[in-house]
């Protein structure tokens, strides 16, 4: 290396911890700044790492230090402060550098990935014909790749050179180790950005004067963005009451004065509403906005990310990782549905979006907006202990009512011998009403008991997965029994398969099963059914959501997966057919959760200018989410629930943090769990509670068995690190897998 050359740190993406130091090579192609993605030499291999400080005081021994390869954009693909977003990341999840980057940068980015790229392969180091000569006794084929490529004026793609010399990719592959040829991968023309979601449901976007609450929830948001400093907004309004609007009014804002947004939602899919109402407003105008969504291509992925980084785009929308989107100047983060389950993500690094959002907001001093109807009880805890400031929307737009809301006690209704249990008289009399009005209904079962399993009254025979603790559920279609947890499936059986007894019975009961019930009581309307089956299939889902807003369909059935946002005028009744099945898992949220599902479902309804009605089956009609929810009582239920929390030092008093072990064979999971929980009780100086370990509720899946431990934590950031740090001096067998999720939201 010479004295003049540049150094930088680089944080490799290769299960390495530290920051290396490499010099850059003068006349180097693509761009060496902080955040820029670039090729490294490491051991002997080539890997990506990501440029994290320029200039190093690391002291390298002479002769040690490598040059860079090349940097992979001329521009980088992460923004400095999302460097320092990757560390807290690290620290606050125990989450390796080489998961948080793969997480923050898509692998379309990291692969160089487009359909429309070539791969350019050019000489870089000439041989003489000494060499020369011995390499084509040696290889005679790399020989020719070579001279090819030698002669001609400009870099030669890849493909061609295979295709005219009839040469295996492992011939350019040693010549581009031994650095004899170089490969770089170029676009062949601009990939134009198509965007799937683009011919959504067209709306006509007008901006709307704002009613006084909205305004003033606005003009509030809107001081903190002049402010120019970090402050987290909730906008808790209530269902209708228009926070879309509000947002919207904010992003102009922010996009006049020359900032950029980031607008979260819990999955794009499902909100083909909010995402046309985006584009309609604001590309009408002129700005151009990035969807960030899983049907992208690599190809559109790749250029979508692009846009971002060289500014060409300010407004990008999409599920939680759209969070990293290297933007620049960013001014605001909307979190729409913040309470949504679907921010955390299930796989490491375990973080949650919402979190995630706020604390980016707060390295850009942005201002960060979390919105809902039912914000999550962190939040809304938020407000007293760290300054959130609540902005409330309490009426719906133009003083449409919420709608009433009756509880059948279905103790009473199970007696009704005529076929239709599960659907209650008055439940069933309102469809026909809806009906005969040519008014639209929409019935939502609770995901969780979304099934119906079998049973064998003679032995008490129940199907279960072979793999996991969960029964199997019966799809009548394919005749199939299926667990929704690996995927296992066999042939339903017409007979009991311990005790051979004919009399097999179907309990439960899933949208298919509700679906031709709800056919034979109200005969003639035209029904749909949403379910996983439905998402699956591209385009469906909005073509569904299409056809019902235009009348062609008069019942929509779904789990409530499909409830977020969903603004249909014409709809005066929402069913919720189980309403506390949600009440019955072994989750401390189980409460919060059976609430926010009522309130949701029940805010589709009335949304025009006819009022609207909910009918809510429950077995538990006294149970307290189930009752303020009937009254729309937020602080009622939030008092109530936070006591208990309180209580038993569940969050937000505290963090959870849980730590699940899992493996093949069960005494050998659970004798390191004991044995990590007895020296984690020993050598931790941190005065932390902590719980098991036990088995986990769902003990078994995807053959392996699986125990946690809980730990009640008051500030992560401070005492995850001890935790983690003892957990490195543990050892645990090839065959037990152990995992840290922090804040989770998954307690099976
Ligand atoms: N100021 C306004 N004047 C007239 N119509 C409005 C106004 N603000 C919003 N709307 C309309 O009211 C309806 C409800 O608004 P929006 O979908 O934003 O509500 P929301 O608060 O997000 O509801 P939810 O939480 O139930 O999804 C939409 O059709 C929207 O276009
Ligand atoms: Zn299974």
């Amino acid at each position: 290396m010479n004295s003049t050359d540049r150094l930088i740190e680089v944080m490799p993406i290769a299960g390495i911890e530290t920051p290396l130091a490499y010099a850059v090579p003068s006349g180097v192609r693509g761009c060496m700044e902080i955040g820029a993605l670039v090729r490294i030499p490491l051991q002997n291999r080539t890997c990506l790492g990501v440029v994290v400080r320029e200039g190093s005081d690391q002291k390298v021994p002479a002769g040690k230090l490598k040059y860079v390869i090349d940097g992979l954009f001329n521009e980088p693909v992460l923004t400095p402060e999302l460097i320092t977003l990757s560390k807290w990341m690290r620290r606050y999840y125990a989450a390796s550098v080489e998961s948080v980057f793969e997480t923050m940068i898509p692998s379309a980015v990291r692969q160089e990935m487009s359909p429309k790229m070539h791969r350019l392969l050019s000489v870089r180091q000439v041989l003489n014909d000494e060499e020369l000569q011995a390499l084509d006794k040696r290889a005679p084929k790399q020989a020719e790749v070579y001279r090819f490529v030698q002669q001609q004026p400009l870099p030669v793609a890849r493909g061609l050179i295979m295709g005219r010399l009839k040469v295996s990719a492992a011939s350019i592959d040693s010549l581009t180790k031994k650095n004899i040829l170089t490969e770089r991968a170029e676009r062949e023309e601009r990939v134009v950005y198509s965007d799937v979601l683009s011919n959504a449901e067209k709306v006509s976007e007008v901006a709307v004067e704002l009613t006084e609450e909205q305004a003033a929830a606005e003009e509030d948001i809107a001081a903190s963005i002049a402010a120019g400093e970090f402050r987290v907004h909730l906008l808790h309004g209530v269902t209708g009451s228009g926070k879309t609007e509000v947002y919207l009014h904010a992003m102009r804002r922010v996009l006049d004065s020359g900032g950029s947004i980031v607008y979260l939602v819990p999955e794009v899919a499902l909100t083909p509403q909010t995402v046309s109402r985006l584009r309609g407003r604001f590309e009408q105008a002129g700005d151009k906005i990035v969807v960030w969504h899983s049907h992208l291509s690599n190809g559109e992925r790749l250029d979508a990310w692009m846009t971002l980084a060289r500014g060409e785009a300010r407004v990008v929308v999409g599920a939680r990782s759209a969070i990293f989107a290297p933007i620049q100047n960013l001014r605001l983060v909307v979190v729409d549905e913040e309470h949504e389950p679907a921010y955390k993500q299930a796989e490491t690094p375990r973080y949650h979006g919402r979190d995630v959002a706020v604390y980016r907001a707060m390295l850009s001093k942005a201002v960060c907006v979390l919105g809902s109807a039912t914000p999550s009880l962190e939040s809304l805890y938020n407000i007293q202990t760290k300054n959130y400031r609540v902005n409330r929307l309490t009426k719906r737009i133009d003083d449409r009512q919420l709608p009433i809301v009756h509880l059948v006690d279905m103790r009473r209704e199970r007696l009704n011998p005529d076929g239709s249990a599960n659907i209650s008289a008055m439940l069933a009399e309102k469809l026909q009403d809806r009906q005969d009005k040519a008014e639209q209904s929409i019935l939502f079962l609770n995901r969780r008991g979304y099934s119906s399993s079998m049973n064998c009254p003679d032995c008490g025979f129940v199907a279960m997965c072979e793999h996991c603790d969960v029964m199997l559920t019966y799809h009548r279609p394919e005749q199939q029994l299926k667990c929704h947890i690996c995927g296992f499936h066999q042939p339903a059986p017409s007979g009991c398969p311990q005790c051979k007894s004919s009399k097999v019975r179907w309990r439960g009961y899933g949208t298919q099963r509700i679906e031709e019930v709800i056919g034979k009581i109200v005969p003639g309307a035209k029904i749909v059914r949403l379910d996983t089956d439905t998402m699956s299939k591209k385009n469906l889902f909005r073509k569904i959501l299409g056809d019902f807003r235009t009348g062609k369909i008069d019942i929509l059935i779904g789990t409530q997966m499909i409830a977020k946002g969903l603004d249909f005028p014409n709809v005066t009744l929402v069913g919720l057919v189980d309403a506390d099945v949600s009440l019955h898992i072994p989750d401390f949220r189980a409460a919060e959760r059976t609430f926010q599902l009522l309130v949701q479902v029940s805010g589709r309804a009335g949304r025009g200018d006819k009022a609207g009605e909910v009918v809510v089956q429950t077995l538990m009609p006294h149970s307290p989410p189930i009752q303020y929810a009937r009254q729309a009582d937020f602080d009622g239920f939030l008092d109530a629930e936070l006591e208990q929390r309180r209580e038993f030092n569940y969050p937000p008093y505290r963090h959870l943090v849980r730590h699940l072990f899992r493996g093949r064979n069960p005494e050998k999971v659970q004798f390191y769990a004991e044995q990590w929980a007895k020296k984690l009780e020993k050598e931790l100086t941190e005065p932390i509670e902590i719980r098991g370990p036990v088995a986990a509720p769902l003990e078994k899946m995807k053959d392996q068995y699986r125990f946690h431990l809980w730990y009640f934590v008051g500030n992560v950031s401070r005492t995850l690190p001890y935790i983690t740090a003892i957990r490195d001096a543990f050892k645990l067998d090839d065959d037990v897998i152990d995992v840290l999720d922090v804040d989770p939201v998954d307690m099976v």
